[in-house]
Protein backbone atom coordinates (compact mmCIF):
# COMPACT_ATOMS: atom_id res chain seq x y z
CA UNK A 1 0.00 0.00 0.00
CA UNK A 2 1.55 3.53 -0.72
CA UNK A 3 1.69 5.81 1.72
CA UNK A 4 0.09 9.14 1.88
CA UNK A 5 3.41 11.76 2.17
CA UNK A 6 2.48 15.00 4.08
CA UNK A 7 5.57 17.78 3.38
CA UNK A 8 5.46 19.84 6.40
CA UNK A 9 7.13 23.63 6.17
CA UNK A 10 7.31 24.90 10.00
CA UNK A 11 7.35 28.40 10.59
CA UNK A 12 9.22 29.82 13.46
CA UNK A 13 11.90 27.82 15.27
CA UNK A 14 11.71 28.14 19.30
CA UNK A 15 10.99 25.76 21.64
CA UNK A 16 7.81 23.93 20.58
CA UNK A 17 8.70 24.16 16.38
CA UNK A 18 11.74 21.95 17.81
CA UNK A 19 9.29 19.22 19.75
CA UNK A 20 6.87 19.20 16.99
CA UNK A 21 9.25 18.94 14.24
CA UNK A 22 11.45 16.23 16.15
CA UNK A 23 8.07 14.24 16.46
CA UNK A 24 7.69 14.07 12.77
CA UNK A 25 10.58 12.15 12.67
CA UNK A 26 10.41 8.50 14.10
CA UNK A 27 8.75 6.40 11.82
CA UNK A 28 4.39 6.45 12.53
CA UNK A 29 4.67 2.84 12.51
CA UNK A 30 6.18 2.90 16.03
CA UNK A 31 2.49 4.04 16.71
CA UNK A 32 0.79 1.31 14.27
CA UNK A 33 -0.09 4.41 11.93
CA UNK A 34 1.08 2.38 8.41
CA UNK A 35 -0.94 4.79 6.01
CA UNK A 36 0.53 8.34 5.93
CA UNK A 37 4.43 9.48 6.44
CA UNK A 38 5.67 13.33 7.57
CA UNK A 39 8.41 14.83 6.06
CA UNK A 40 10.20 18.29 7.10
CA UNK A 41 10.28 19.59 3.44
CA UNK A 42 11.57 23.59 4.80
CA UNK A 43 11.36 25.43 8.33
CA UNK A 44 11.60 29.82 8.31
CA UNK A 45 12.78 31.98 11.18
CA UNK A 46 12.04 35.58 10.93
CA UNK A 47 15.50 35.75 12.85
CA UNK A 48 17.59 34.62 10.29
CA UNK A 49 18.23 32.01 7.58
CA UNK A 50 21.06 30.61 9.85
CA UNK A 51 18.58 29.64 12.25
CA UNK A 52 16.13 28.12 9.96
CA UNK A 53 19.32 26.05 8.67
CA UNK A 54 20.21 24.97 12.27
CA UNK A 55 17.25 24.26 13.21
CA UNK A 56 16.91 21.52 10.10
CA UNK A 57 19.30 19.90 10.90
CA UNK A 58 18.70 19.63 14.67
CA UNK A 59 15.46 17.91 14.06
CA UNK A 60 16.81 15.42 11.24
CA UNK A 61 15.21 17.20 8.04
CA UNK A 62 16.36 16.05 4.98
CA UNK A 63 19.04 17.44 4.08
CA UNK A 64 17.04 18.64 0.23
CA UNK A 65 14.78 20.79 3.06
CA UNK A 66 14.57 24.60 2.59
CA UNK A 67 16.13 27.07 4.85
CA UNK A 68 14.31 30.50 4.82
CA UNK A 69 15.10 33.64 6.80
CA UNK A 70 11.37 34.81 5.98
CA UNK A 71 8.08 33.42 7.02
CA UNK A 72 6.92 35.48 3.57
CA UNK A 73 9.51 32.96 1.34
CA UNK A 74 8.02 29.94 3.03
CA UNK A 75 4.39 30.29 2.35
CA UNK A 76 5.64 30.35 -1.45
CA UNK A 77 7.55 27.21 -1.55
CA UNK A 78 5.11 25.19 -3.59
CA UNK A 79 6.97 22.23 -2.09
CA UNK A 80 5.18 22.85 1.42
CA UNK A 81 1.20 20.80 2.13
CA UNK A 82 0.83 22.25 5.30
CA UNK A 83 2.54 24.80 7.69
CA UNK A 84 3.34 24.75 11.39
CA UNK A 85 3.09 27.82 13.04
CA UNK A 86 4.47 27.99 16.11
CA UNK A 87 5.55 31.33 17.28
CA UNK A 88 3.79 33.47 20.25
CA UNK A 89 -0.06 33.83 20.45
CA UNK A 90 -0.26 37.49 19.13
CA UNK A 91 1.67 36.44 16.25
CA UNK A 92 -0.61 33.69 15.35
CA UNK A 93 -3.22 35.65 13.52
CA UNK A 94 -0.99 37.47 11.42
CA UNK A 95 0.93 34.26 10.53
CA UNK A 96 -1.87 32.25 9.42
CA UNK A 97 -3.70 34.74 7.40
CA UNK A 98 -0.69 35.04 5.73
CA UNK A 99 0.04 31.25 5.03
CA UNK A 100 -3.63 30.89 4.23
CA UNK A 101 -3.89 33.76 1.68
CA UNK A 102 -0.95 32.08 0.11
CA UNK A 103 -3.03 28.84 -0.24
CA UNK A 104 -1.52 26.56 1.90
CA UNK A 105 -3.09 24.35 4.89
CA UNK A 106 -2.23 24.90 8.26
CA UNK A 107 -1.42 23.88 11.47
CA UNK A 108 -1.31 26.67 14.28
CA UNK A 109 -0.14 26.25 17.54
CA UNK A 110 -2.85 27.22 20.75
CA UNK A 111 -4.20 29.60 21.55
CA UNK A 112 -5.30 30.10 17.86
CA UNK A 113 -5.67 33.73 17.90
CA UNK A 114 -5.78 36.64 20.57
CA UNK A 115 -9.51 36.68 20.41
CA UNK A 116 -12.87 35.33 18.73
CA UNK A 117 -13.39 37.43 15.77
CA UNK A 118 -9.70 36.80 14.75
CA UNK A 119 -10.48 33.17 14.16
CA UNK A 120 -13.68 33.87 12.71
CA UNK A 121 -11.46 36.04 10.42
CA UNK A 122 -9.37 32.70 9.78
CA UNK A 123 -11.91 30.49 9.33
CA UNK A 124 -13.84 32.65 6.81
CA UNK A 125 -10.41 32.75 4.69
CA UNK A 126 -9.53 29.23 4.73
CA UNK A 127 -13.00 28.51 3.76
CA UNK A 128 -12.36 30.77 0.61
CA UNK A 129 -9.22 29.27 -0.40
CA UNK A 130 -10.50 25.49 0.70
CA UNK A 131 -7.69 24.85 2.91
CA UNK A 132 -7.49 22.99 6.25
CA UNK A 133 -7.10 24.61 9.49
CA UNK A 134 -6.59 23.48 12.61
CA UNK A 135 -5.52 24.82 15.97
CA UNK A 136 -2.68 22.52 17.50
CA UNK A 137 -4.07 21.09 20.80
CA UNK A 138 -2.29 18.12 20.28
CA UNK A 139 -3.80 16.67 23.82
CA UNK A 140 -7.36 16.08 21.93
CA UNK A 141 -5.59 13.70 19.55
CA UNK A 142 -4.08 11.07 22.28
CA UNK A 143 -5.72 7.80 22.23
CA UNK A 144 -5.67 8.83 26.09
CA UNK A 145 -8.05 11.21 25.02
CA UNK A 146 -10.33 8.75 22.97
CA UNK A 147 -10.27 6.65 25.54
CA UNK A 148 -11.98 9.14 27.71
CA UNK A 149 -14.18 10.63 25.24
CA UNK A 150 -15.58 6.51 24.34
CA UNK A 151 -16.04 6.28 27.95
CA UNK A 152 -18.45 9.35 28.16
CA UNK A 153 -20.61 8.17 25.53
CA UNK A 154 -20.86 4.73 26.28
CA UNK A 155 -22.73 5.91 28.87
CA UNK A 156 -20.04 3.84 31.56
CA UNK A 157 -19.78 6.87 34.27
CA UNK A 158 -23.40 7.91 33.41
CA UNK A 159 -25.15 11.07 32.51
CA UNK A 160 -22.23 13.50 33.12
CA UNK A 161 -22.94 16.86 35.03
CA UNK A 162 -19.63 17.97 35.92
CA UNK A 163 -16.42 18.28 34.79
CA UNK A 164 -13.53 19.55 37.17
CA UNK A 165 -10.37 20.74 35.66
CA UNK A 166 -6.93 22.74 36.96
CA UNK A 167 -3.28 23.03 35.06
CA UNK A 168 -1.63 24.82 37.36
CA UNK A 169 2.39 24.78 37.81
CA UNK A 170 4.27 26.41 40.37
CA UNK A 171 6.32 29.12 38.39
CA UNK A 172 6.99 32.24 40.17
CA UNK A 173 6.53 34.48 37.42
CA UNK A 174 8.65 37.12 39.26
CA UNK A 175 11.16 34.21 39.34
CA UNK A 176 10.68 32.40 36.21
CA UNK A 177 10.31 35.18 33.36
CA UNK A 178 11.60 38.56 32.17
CA UNK A 179 9.23 40.86 31.40
CA UNK A 180 9.66 40.13 28.01
CA UNK A 181 8.95 36.16 28.16
CA UNK A 182 5.56 35.32 25.73
CA UNK A 183 4.25 33.58 29.60
CA UNK A 184 3.57 37.23 31.48
CA UNK A 185 4.01 40.16 28.25
CA UNK A 186 1.21 41.41 27.12
CA UNK A 187 2.20 42.36 23.94
CA UNK A 188 3.01 38.25 23.23
CA UNK A 189 -0.89 37.98 24.54
CA UNK A 190 0.96 36.23 27.74
CA UNK A 191 -0.75 35.17 30.75
CA UNK A 192 -1.93 31.74 32.09
CA UNK A 193 -5.19 31.76 30.24
CA UNK A 194 -4.32 31.43 26.85
CA UNK A 195 -1.61 29.39 27.33
CA UNK A 196 -2.19 26.94 30.09
CA UNK A 197 -6.14 27.46 30.64
CA UNK A 198 -6.64 26.68 27.35
CA UNK A 199 -5.90 23.05 28.62
CA UNK A 200 -8.07 23.18 31.28
CA UNK A 201 -10.75 24.45 28.99
CA UNK A 202 -10.00 21.63 26.60
CA UNK A 203 -10.94 18.96 29.58
CA UNK A 204 -13.88 20.75 29.79
CA UNK A 205 -15.06 20.68 26.71
CA UNK A 206 -13.57 17.44 24.95
CA UNK A 207 -15.78 15.92 28.20
CA UNK A 208 -19.12 18.48 28.07
CA UNK A 209 -19.20 19.34 25.00
CA UNK A 210 -17.80 17.98 21.97
CA UNK A 211 -19.29 14.43 23.35
CA UNK A 212 -22.31 15.63 23.30
CA UNK A 213 -24.41 15.13 19.79
CA UNK A 214 -26.08 18.77 19.45
CA UNK A 215 -23.47 20.82 21.75
CA UNK A 216 -24.32 23.71 22.66
CA UNK A 217 -21.87 26.50 23.84
CA UNK A 218 -21.58 27.34 27.68
CA UNK A 219 -22.01 30.63 29.76
CA UNK A 220 -18.87 31.70 32.40
CA UNK A 221 -18.67 33.50 35.75
CA UNK A 222 -15.14 33.99 36.08
CA UNK A 223 -12.23 35.66 38.30
CA UNK A 224 -8.87 36.51 37.73
CA UNK A 225 -5.73 37.71 39.86
CA UNK A 226 -3.26 39.90 37.53
CA UNK A 227 0.48 39.54 37.44
CA UNK A 228 2.17 43.42 37.91
CA UNK A 229 2.29 43.51 33.84
CA UNK A 230 -1.32 43.27 33.73
CA UNK A 231 -1.92 39.78 32.04
CA UNK A 232 -3.40 37.29 33.83
CA UNK A 233 -1.73 34.60 36.67
CA UNK A 234 -4.70 33.04 37.65
CA UNK A 235 -7.94 32.59 36.54
CA UNK A 236 -10.51 30.37 37.75
CA UNK A 237 -13.85 29.88 35.39
CA UNK A 238 -17.01 28.49 35.76
CA UNK A 239 -18.72 27.01 32.83
CA UNK A 240 -22.65 26.37 32.98
CA UNK A 241 -23.61 24.24 29.48
CA UNK A 242 -27.04 24.04 28.38
CA UNK A 243 -28.84 20.49 28.95
CA UNK A 244 -28.65 18.43 25.60
CA UNK A 245 -30.66 15.32 24.56
CA UNK A 246 -28.15 13.10 26.53
CA UNK A 247 -28.50 15.17 29.77
CA UNK A 248 -29.08 17.68 31.98
CA UNK A 249 -27.17 21.11 32.41
CA UNK A 250 -23.50 20.28 33.28
CA UNK A 251 -20.87 22.48 35.08
CA UNK A 252 -17.21 23.00 34.33
CA UNK A 253 -15.17 24.05 36.81
CA UNK A 254 -11.47 25.38 34.93
CA UNK A 255 -8.80 26.59 36.54
CA UNK A 256 -5.07 27.58 36.19
CA UNK A 257 -2.38 29.69 37.67
CA UNK A 258 1.39 29.84 38.10
CA UNK A 259 1.54 30.10 41.92
CA UNK A 260 -0.13 27.15 43.04
CA UNK A 261 0.50 23.08 41.36
CA UNK A 262 -1.75 20.92 40.75
CA UNK A 263 1.12 18.16 41.03
CA UNK A 264 2.32 19.99 43.80
CA UNK A 265 5.46 17.40 44.34
CA UNK A 266 5.08 15.91 40.85
CA UNK A 267 4.17 12.70 41.59
CA UNK A 268 0.63 12.71 41.58
CA UNK A 269 0.78 12.25 45.17
CA UNK A 270 -2.29 15.57 45.65
CA UNK A 271 -4.71 13.58 43.30
CA UNK A 272 -6.00 14.14 39.65
CA UNK A 273 -6.84 17.18 38.86
CA UNK A 274 -9.27 16.25 36.14
CA UNK A 275 -12.27 14.62 37.41
CA UNK A 276 -15.46 13.77 35.00
CA UNK A 277 -17.92 13.16 36.77
CA UNK A 278 -21.16 11.19 36.56
CA UNK A 279 -24.49 9.30 37.73
CA UNK A 280 -22.28 6.23 38.10
CA UNK A 281 -19.17 6.68 38.76
CA UNK A 282 -15.65 9.64 37.20
CA UNK A 283 -12.78 9.32 35.24
CA UNK A 284 -9.60 11.01 36.49
CA UNK A 285 -6.77 11.97 34.56
CA UNK A 286 -3.69 12.83 36.01
CA UNK A 287 -1.11 15.84 35.60
CA UNK A 288 -0.73 17.08 33.06
CA UNK A 289 -3.35 17.93 31.77
CA UNK A 290 -1.53 19.03 28.29
CA UNK A 291 0.25 15.70 28.28
CA UNK A 292 -1.33 13.04 30.67
CA UNK A 293 -0.21 9.59 30.94
CA UNK A 294 -2.45 7.92 33.67
CA UNK A 295 -6.36 7.46 34.23
CA UNK A 296 -8.30 6.15 36.33
CA UNK A 297 -12.27 5.02 36.63
CA UNK A 298 -13.88 4.56 39.81
CA UNK A 299 -17.36 3.13 39.30
CA UNK A 300 -20.00 3.36 42.49
CA UNK A 301 -20.15 -0.27 42.53
CA UNK A 302 -16.23 -0.77 43.42
CA UNK A 303 -15.15 -1.08 39.84
CA UNK A 304 -11.11 0.91 39.54
CA UNK A 305 -9.46 0.65 36.21
CA UNK A 306 -6.60 2.48 36.06
CA UNK A 307 -4.34 2.67 32.68
CA UNK A 308 -0.76 3.91 31.99
CA UNK A 309 -0.69 5.66 28.10
CA UNK A 310 3.09 6.39 27.47
CA UNK A 311 3.59 7.84 24.40
CA UNK A 312 4.99 5.50 21.92
CA UNK A 313 7.94 5.85 20.21
CA UNK A 314 10.63 3.92 17.79
CA UNK A 315 12.44 1.97 20.26
CA UNK A 316 15.92 2.62 22.35
CA UNK A 317 18.36 0.45 19.71
CA UNK A 318 17.50 3.75 17.34
CA UNK A 319 19.21 5.79 19.44
CA UNK A 320 16.46 8.70 18.97
CA UNK A 321 15.03 10.90 21.83
CA UNK A 322 12.04 13.17 21.90
CA UNK A 323 12.69 16.25 24.00
CA UNK A 324 9.77 18.86 25.31
CA UNK A 325 11.80 22.34 27.23
CA UNK A 326 14.47 19.99 28.13
CA UNK A 327 12.77 17.81 29.62
CA UNK A 328 13.90 14.75 27.63
CA UNK A 329 11.14 11.74 27.40
CA UNK A 330 12.85 7.86 28.03
CA UNK A 331 14.33 5.91 25.43
CA UNK A 332 11.87 4.83 22.97
CA UNK A 333 9.04 6.86 24.10
CA UNK A 334 7.91 9.79 21.88
CA UNK A 335 6.60 13.29 22.83
CA UNK A 336 2.72 12.47 21.57
CA UNK A 337 2.66 15.63 18.68
CA UNK A 338 2.63 12.97 16.26
CA UNK A 339 -1.15 12.49 16.68
CA UNK A 340 -2.26 15.91 15.75
CA UNK A 341 0.32 15.42 12.70
CA UNK A 342 -1.20 12.22 12.28
CA UNK A 343 -4.38 13.57 12.19
CA UNK A 344 -3.49 16.47 9.37
CA UNK A 345 -2.28 13.71 7.42
CA UNK A 346 -5.58 11.63 7.64
CA UNK A 347 -7.52 14.91 7.29
CA UNK A 348 -5.50 15.93 4.07
CA UNK A 349 -5.84 12.00 2.24
CA UNK A 350 -9.54 12.62 3.15
CA UNK A 351 -10.13 15.55 1.19
CA UNK A 352 -11.26 17.18 5.18
CA UNK A 353 -10.65 21.23 5.89
CA UNK A 354 -10.86 20.49 9.90
CA UNK A 355 -9.67 18.37 12.47
CA UNK A 356 -12.04 15.36 13.77
CA UNK A 357 -11.30 16.27 17.34
CA UNK A 358 -12.26 19.93 17.68
CA UNK A 359 -14.01 21.04 14.80
CA UNK A 360 -13.16 25.17 14.10
CA UNK A 361 -16.97 26.17 15.44
CA UNK A 362 -15.45 24.46 19.06
CA UNK A 363 -11.67 26.46 18.86
CA UNK A 364 -13.89 29.31 18.18
CA UNK A 365 -16.93 28.62 21.32
CA UNK A 366 -13.43 28.40 23.18
CA UNK A 367 -12.03 31.32 21.87
CA UNK A 368 -15.28 33.12 22.75
CA UNK A 369 -15.44 31.96 26.27
CA UNK A 370 -11.65 33.44 26.78
CA UNK A 371 -12.74 36.29 25.23
CA UNK A 372 -15.80 36.93 27.84
CA UNK A 373 -13.23 35.72 30.59
CA UNK A 374 -10.86 38.25 29.98
CA UNK A 375 -13.77 40.95 29.27
CA UNK A 376 -15.09 40.39 32.94
CA UNK A 377 -11.49 40.85 33.88
CA UNK A 378 -10.48 43.91 32.50
CA UNK A 379 -7.88 41.70 30.58
CA UNK A 380 -6.66 43.50 27.15
CA UNK A 381 -3.81 42.99 25.08
CA UNK A 382 -2.70 45.73 22.89
CA UNK A 383 -4.75 46.95 19.62
CA UNK A 384 -2.04 45.66 17.43
CA UNK A 385 -2.43 42.33 18.21
CA UNK A 386 -6.13 42.21 19.03
CA UNK A 387 -6.68 44.09 15.63
CA UNK A 388 -8.37 42.73 12.72
CA UNK A 389 -6.14 44.40 10.31
CA UNK A 390 -3.98 42.49 7.84
CA UNK A 391 -1.15 42.84 7.40
CA UNK A 392 -0.07 44.66 10.13
CA UNK A 393 3.74 44.64 11.34
CA UNK A 394 3.72 43.76 15.13
N1 LIG B 1 1.63 22.25 22.38
C1 LIG B 1 2.47 22.48 23.38
O1 LIG B 1 2.74 21.63 24.21
C2 LIG B 1 3.12 23.78 23.49
C3 LIG B 1 2.65 24.83 22.75
N2 LIG B 1 3.25 26.04 22.82
C4 LIG B 1 2.71 27.12 21.99
O2 LIG B 1 3.65 27.33 20.94
C5 LIG B 1 3.76 28.72 20.65
C6 LIG B 1 5.23 29.13 20.77
O3 LIG B 1 5.73 28.82 22.05
P1 LIG B 1 7.29 28.49 22.30
O4 LIG B 1 7.81 27.64 21.24
O5 LIG B 1 7.41 28.07 23.70
O6 LIG B 1 7.89 29.96 22.15
P2 LIG B 1 9.40 30.37 21.85
O7 LIG B 1 9.55 31.73 22.42
O8 LIG B 1 10.33 29.31 22.26
O9 LIG B 1 9.44 30.44 20.27
C7 LIG B 1 8.65 31.33 19.54
C8 LIG B 1 9.29 31.57 18.19
O10 LIG B 1 8.45 32.45 17.45
C9 LIG B 1 9.21 33.28 16.62
N3 LIG B 1 8.85 34.68 16.84
C10 LIG B 1 8.46 35.52 15.87
N4 LIG B 1 8.22 36.73 16.38
C11 LIG B 1 8.48 36.68 17.69
C12 LIG B 1 8.44 37.63 18.74
N5 LIG B 1 8.08 38.91 18.53
N6 LIG B 1 8.77 37.23 19.97
C13 LIG B 1 9.13 35.96 20.21
N7 LIG B 1 9.18 35.00 19.24
C14 LIG B 1 8.88 35.37 17.99
C15 LIG B 1 10.68 33.01 16.94
O11 LIG B 1 11.17 32.12 15.95
P3 LIG B 1 12.03 32.64 14.71
O12 LIG B 1 13.04 33.60 15.26
O13 LIG B 1 12.64 31.44 14.15
O14 LIG B 1 11.09 33.32 13.75
C16 LIG B 1 10.63 32.28 18.26
O15 LIG B 1 11.70 31.40 18.41
C17 LIG B 1 2.78 29.40 21.59
O16 LIG B 1 1.58 29.56 20.89
C18 LIG B 1 2.58 28.42 22.73
O17 LIG B 1 1.33 28.54 23.35
C19 LIG B 1 4.36 26.24 23.60
C20 LIG B 1 4.87 25.24 24.38
C21 LIG B 1 4.26 23.93 24.41
O1 LIG C 1 1.25 24.30 25.62
C1 LIG C 1 1.94 24.33 26.63
O2 LIG C 1 2.12 23.20 27.33
C2 LIG C 1 3.17 23.09 28.24
C3 LIG C 1 3.43 24.37 28.99
O3 LIG C 1 4.58 24.26 29.78
C4 LIG C 1 3.62 25.50 28.00
O4 LIG C 1 3.81 26.71 28.68
C5 LIG C 1 2.41 25.61 27.16
O5 LIG C 1 2.60 26.57 26.16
Amino acid sequence: MSKFQLKWGILATGGIAETFARDLYPNPECRGVKDVEHTVVAAASSSSVDRAQKFLKEVRAPESAKAYGSYEELVKDPNVDIIYIATPHSHHYQNAMLCLSAGKNVLCEKAFTTNAPQLEALIKKAKEKNVFLMEAVWTRYFPLSIYVRDIITSGKIGKVSRTFADLSMIMLPENTFDDSHRMVNPDLAGGALLDLGIYALTWIFQTLYTTQKDPKAPTVVSAMRKYKLGTDEQTSMLLTFPATDARGEAHGIATTGMRTGADPDGKGTAGAPIRVQGEEGEIQIFHPAFRPTRTKLVLKDGTVEEKEWTQPGPGKESGWKNGFGGDWQPEGEGQGMFWEADECAHALKEGRKEGQYESLQESLVIMQVMDEVRKQNGLKYPEKIETLEYPVQI
